[in-house]
């Protein structure tokens, strides 16, 4: 059992899945994704579990997913956007590679704008991420051992910053 070499925080559709992969690759390690691992092993989708059973039980869920993956996952982590909310996934987060991939609201707008499936930003969008981004920017600067800005980068580039910022090198 080792610790996770990377993990990745922040905001919804920054690319923490899609760098994560991207970071697992280069580095020739694995990816771990604790949203895909609460609906593997809850056999439901993440919006079904918030409908069914709302956000404190999902964010439970998702304690216990951080749990078993920064004890048991020596590769790439991504978490949810959400996982720095919870007091208890904070501190499990303590002393790890933990790296907050941030994007201005602008940014997030322009990301999520054309996607309609997201009901917590479907009216006034740009004012529902402003809020969003000073509430919880905060708690991702307080876990993150070092920042990278996504804003106007690729995802291949953003891996590259993350790679230089922590100083690894390719495999
Ligand atoms: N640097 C980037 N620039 C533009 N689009 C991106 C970037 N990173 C990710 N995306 C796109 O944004 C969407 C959300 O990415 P995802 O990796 O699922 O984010 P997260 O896991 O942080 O929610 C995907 O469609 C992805 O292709
Ligand atoms: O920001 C949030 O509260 C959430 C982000 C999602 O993950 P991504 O950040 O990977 O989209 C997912 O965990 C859930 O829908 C809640
Ligand atoms: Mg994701």
């Amino acid at each position: 059992m080792s610790a996770p070499q990377i993990v990745l925080i922040g905001p919804m559709g920054v690319g923490k899945t899609t760098v994560g992969e991207l970071l697992a690759e280069r580095l020739g390690s694995t990816f771990r994704d604790t949203d895909a691992d609460i609906v593997a092993a809850e056999g439901r989708e993440i919006a079904e579990i918030f409908v069914d059973d709302g956000e404190p039980r999902f964010r439970a869920l998702e304690r216990q997913a951080v749990r078993a993956a920064v004890a048991g996952h020596p590769g790439v982590l991504a978490l949810g956007g959400g996982a720095i909310l919870d007091a208890g996934t904070r501190e499990l987060l303590a002393g790890h590679t933990v790296v907050y991939l941030s994007m201005d609201v602008e940014e997030a707008v322009k990301r999520t704008g054309l996607n309609a499936a997201r009901p917590l930003l479907a009216v006034n969008p740009r004012k529902q991420w402003r809020e969003l981004m000073e509430a919880r920017r905060p708690l991702y600067t307080e876990a993150a051992r070092v920042v990278v800005a996504t804003d106007g980068r690729t995802p291949e580039e953003v891996a590259a910053a993350v790679l230089d910022a922590l100083e690894l090198k390719e495999a």
